[in-house]
């Protein structure tokens, strides 16, 4: 940069070299910080995306070294704008030298300390961006200083004319020096690193696989390596969630669940490769954020569009009208007041609220609802269409909060539309008429002071992100606390804690309050030195303009002006400052939006698939093998066929597979091998909603809506009539018992029929079915015991529902099992038996033994217990099966496992683990194996 001391008195040292000289060295004041900085954004937005920044494994060794030899260029600015100082207040000059030496000056001590900022906040940067900026330095600044040693009048040197060069010289050897460092230390590291390897243990040195770089220089390398996993912490945000990816003890729920999407996010991110494919991936919210059929919606974000220019516009008019009032006011120019204030409320008004604001409101607001219905509804959408996987391996609070979340796509948009963009545009514009209505300093002033309050609202934000996470933490000890003595009042009643309860909830409070306090106490100072931050600037803009009309350079208007713009400028840098913040947590919920939407349904129905032709249900499983998680196998090589009307249970140990084989049928989840053919048509290809339509399902906990048990048995078909629903349960032995509730059919049953009982949830269930009218009923029959009435009433509308129809039980009833046409004994996820009660009695197999444990062990005399499956909720289960025989049932049946019949032939066969072999056979001859019983032939006991 110029050699400041030397081109003092500029006036005379045009006189010793020619114009054009002075020109080119004029532009280069210029031209040298806008290069360094240009060069920087560009180099550091590439490095950022393209993930550069994240994948930085590695401190360098002289990054300390390199940031004090970039702090002593930045002093090198500041200690010549002091001589020049200094010198002027000497010599009574201002300015002392050339105006564009003295921006040039500052913008550089500007700009070196924005890189400077840049460096110091990053542990493991990526280098180019700095070293390019030394680079441009090391060209540049000789450039410079000979074209100002030959601007300078032609006097010998004086002794600031000697410090002005030193302090040059001193300068460029910092940038040398750095240079240096930097290739020195990459030398180094590359050396060191062939080291390390030689030496370095088999066994990795942390989990994820990075051994700690051991570096000869400073500890804060050091600790910035060990920072590293992966993603090395290279930014504030990276390191943040680095830091809370260590799974922490004390972590709260809402910290969790921050910290899963934020990893989520940087998955995706390494997945995408760069910053912009990952923003790419958001494209498919395009449809619902912008109106694609709908032009009025289109035309409307135009005219927004065009409402945020002229709001830019008008943020300019109004303080140069307030100007123009005060000049004409004191007469520097020959305008009407009265004119130029009533100029001034219908600026002021068009810039009000009622003006613009509400233009723009009005025309926005549908746009932003049509965003939000439109996401709202295609991700619910989208949900309730994904599979089984889908909804069995997520939180459905995690799915309904990802859901709503739809909100923060378009308040990303809002914020970079509309408050990001035109904040930046108001900067430059500010930069750029201030500068060319107060001249370059004004513009300079108001840019630095805008770049010093982003950095320290940025870090003041950032340091308050422990006392932020400490309150979160106390926010949900208090919660739980509250909580945990509500929910347990009778337990705290009976034990007499209600002091000890009391006292743990003003602990908590307590602790919150104070932790509050504290992020309070830190905005409020954080806010306090931002405005004192622009408060500075003001002051010195304002003297300068001060001085300006001292000397006669402006008017008072234009400082009227000054104080005006500066009022407008404060609120969306305030904003600005958070905006990082805000987004970056938008982002997040949309992330876990943008997961949901990219998931793909497992089950998919195939595109034009005819409909299930329905020819009286016979079913076949054909050497079907199943896996969840296509690791461990569940259903291995299962093959049966099940004739029309016949009912089928399924008996084996629990997690042996029988759940999964009903799931299958339904096609909640899809075959791995084999197929599952519904009157020779393979489930697959045929239509997926014509298919369920032809499936009844009574699952063993159903699960109601918290609305009347009228809309609840309604459900299975939303057309049917009153009448068709009484019907319904009547056949399912809940009529009567229903007119007996206060409000009969209209009574309202709780969340998850939690009011009903475990006997009256079941039959509603059943209800349910049977006004589906389905052509084959999958049945999970709970265990719950119940009374033997209301037992008898259940088996009544279980043997209604299944009347002539193909039906599969996954039996826990020695009763239903008797009663079967087959009996499938699974074990291991095979099938390891099959045939009719009697002959897998006579087989004396694993259904002997099984039959004969349950015979033994439950017998029918308990207690009834009719509530037991009232709260059962998903997936939880009574799990051994009941012997629910009668006491001269149970006796003639012990009567046959003690002494089993001779065995035949085919019976014995089976046993003896050729189930499947002689099955397919009887198969083959058109009949099941064994003693086959339809259902004319069940058998009473
Ligand atoms: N959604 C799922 N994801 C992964 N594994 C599952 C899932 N559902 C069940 N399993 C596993 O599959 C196996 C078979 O489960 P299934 O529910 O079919 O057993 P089951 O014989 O019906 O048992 P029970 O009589 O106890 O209901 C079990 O090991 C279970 O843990």
């Amino acid at each position: 940069m110029a050699i400041a001391g030397l081109s003092d008195a500029g006036a005379t040292a045009e006189r010793a070299v020619g114009m054009p000289l002075r020109q080119v060295l004029s532009s280069l004041h210029y031209a040298y910080p806008t290069a360094v900085f240009a060069y920087y954004v560009l180099t550091s937005t590439i490095a950022v995306c393209t993930l550069q920044t994240k994948s930085a494994d590695r401190a360098h060794p002289r990054r300390r070294a390199i940031t004090w030899l970039l702090t002593l260029v930045i002093v090198t600015y500041f200690a010549q704008l002091l001589v020049l100082g200094i010198q002027g207040l000497v010599r009574h000059i201002f300015p002392l030298a050339e105006q564009d030496t003295v921006i040039g000056l500052m913008s550089s001590a500007l700009v070196f300390g924005v890189v400077l900022a840049g460096l110091s906040d990053t542990a493991n940067p990526v280098w180019y961006p700095y070293m390019g900026c030394f680079g441009v330095a090391l060209v540049l600044e000789p450039v410079v200083a000979s074209l100002s040693f030959m601007v300078r009048p032609n006097e010998p040197l004086d002794v600031v004319g000697f410090f002005d060069i030193s302090l040059v010289a001193t300068r460029y050897l910092a940038v040398i020096l750095a240079l240096a460092c930097y290739f020195e230390g990459n030398r180094s590291s590359r050396l060191e690193k062939g080291t390390d390897s030689e030496r370095q243990s088999l066994l990795k040195a942390n989990g994820n696989g990075h051994s700690h770089a051991s570096h000869d220089s400073d500890s804060d390398d050091q600790s910035a390596a060990t920072q590293q996993d992966g993603y090395g912490g290279t930014s504030d945000a990276s390191t943040d969630s680095n830091q809370s990816s260590d799974t922490d003890d004390d972590e709260n729920p809402y910290e969790r669940r921050q910290r899963q999407a934020s990893e989520k996010m940087e998955k995706r991110l390494k997945e995408k490769g760069n910053w912009l494919t990952y923003a790419k991936s958001f494209l498919v919210f395009f449809p619902y954020i912008w109106p694609v059929n709908n032009r009025s919606l289109q035309l409307r974000v135009v005219l927004v569009g065009f409402c945020l220019l002229a709001m830019n516009f008008l943020n300019v008019l109004i303080p140069r009208q307030m100007g123009i009032i005060m000049d004409s006011l004191s007469g520097t120019n020959h305008r009407n007041p009265w004119t130029e204030v009533l100029i001034f409320a219908g600026l002021k008004l068009v810039a009000s609220e009622a003006g613009l604001s509400l233009l723009r409101q009005w025309l926005w607001i549908p746009v932003e609802f049509y965003s939000f219905d439109a996401i709202s509804t295609a991700a619910y959408s989208h949900v309730l269409n994904l599979s089984s996987d889908f909804h069995d391996s997520k939180s459905s609070s995690d799915i309904m909060m990802a859901i709503s979340c739809g909100q923060s796509i378009s308040n990303i948009l809002e914020s970079i539309c509309f408050r990001a963009v035109p904040m930046l545009i108001d900067m430059v514009v500010a930069f750029l008429y201030l500068s060319a209505t107060l001249g370059p300093y004004e513009g300079f002033i108001t840019i630095a002071t805008a770049a010093v309050f982003m950095y320290i609202a940025t870090r003041m934000i950032a340091a308050l992100k422990t006392a932020r996470r400490n309150e979160v933490g106390s926010w949900y000890r208090e919660h739980y606390v509250r909580q945990a003595g509500i929910q347990g009042w009778s337990t705290v009643a009976s034990f007499n804690q209600i002091g000890h309860e009391e006292a743990r909830y003003s602990v908590a409070v307590k602790d919150r309050v104070d932790k509050t306090q504290k992020v309070y106490f830190g905005y409020v100072l954080a806010y306090a030195f931002q405005f004192l931050v622009l408060l500075c600037g003001l002051i010195a803009g304002a003297f300068l303009v001060v001085y300006q009309v001292t000397h006669g350079q402006a008017t008072a208007g234009d400082f009227i002006m000054l104080l005006t713009y500066w009022g407008q400028l404060v609120a969306p840098l305030t904003f600005f400052a958070s905006l990082g913040k805000s987004i970056s947590r938008d982002l997040l919920q949309a992330e876990q939006l943008l997961e949901i939407m990219q998931t793909k349904p497992s089950v998919l129905n195939k595109e034009g698939a005819p409909p299930l032709r329905f020819k009286g249900g016979e079913v076949r499983f054909d050497h079907v093998y199943f896996s969840y998680d296509k690791k461990k196998e569940i259903l291995k090589d299962i093959q049966f066929t099940a004739k029309p009307g016949m009912t089928v249970a399924f008996v084996g140990a629990t997690g042996a597979g029988k759940s999964t084989i009903l799931k299958l049928l339904d096609r909640f989840y899809d075959v791995t091998q084999g197929s599952i053919e519904i009157d020779g048509q393979d489930i697959r290809d045929v239509d997926l909603y014509s298919l369920r339509a032809q499936i009844g399902v009574v699952p063993q906990a159903p699960v109601l809506f918290d609305d009347t048990i009228m809309n609840n048995v309604r459900y299975a078909k939303l057309t049917a009539t009153d009448e068709e629903v009484y019907e319904a349960c009547k056949a399912a032995s809940i009529h009567d018992q229903i007119l007996t509730f206060s409000d009969g059919y209209q009574t309202r049953v709780g969340e998850r029929g939690v009011k009903l009982s475990g006997g009256e949830l079941q039959r509603v269930a059943i209800a349910r079915a049977i006004l589906k009218r389905p052509s084959i009923v999958l049945l999970d029959e709970a265990t719950s015991a119940v009374d033997t009435e209301t037992e008898q009433k259940i088996q009544e509308a279980l043997r209604r529902l299944c009347e002539g129809r193909t039906t599969f039980i996954v039996a826990h009833r020695l009763s239903t099992i008797m009663n079967a046409d087959r009996i499938i004994v699974v074990t291991g996820g095979e099938i390891v038996e099959q045939g009719s009660h009697e002959d897998l009695i006579r087989a004396d197999g694993k259904y002997a033994e099984l039959w004969s444990k349950q015979i033994f062990v439950k017998p029918k005399d308990k207690e009834p217990r009719e509530d037991n499956n009232k709260h059962a909720g998903k997936g939880r289960k009574a799990l051994s099966i009941v012997n629910d025989l009668t006491a001269e049932a149970t006796s003639s049946e012990l009567a046959k496992v003690k002494s089993p019949p001779t065995l035949n032939g085919q019976a014995n066969a089976q046993a003896n683990g050729q189930a499947k072999d002689s099955n397919s056979t009887a198969e083959a001859n058109g009949k099941p194996n064994a003693q086959p019983n339809t259902p004319a032939h069940k058998k009473e006991v």
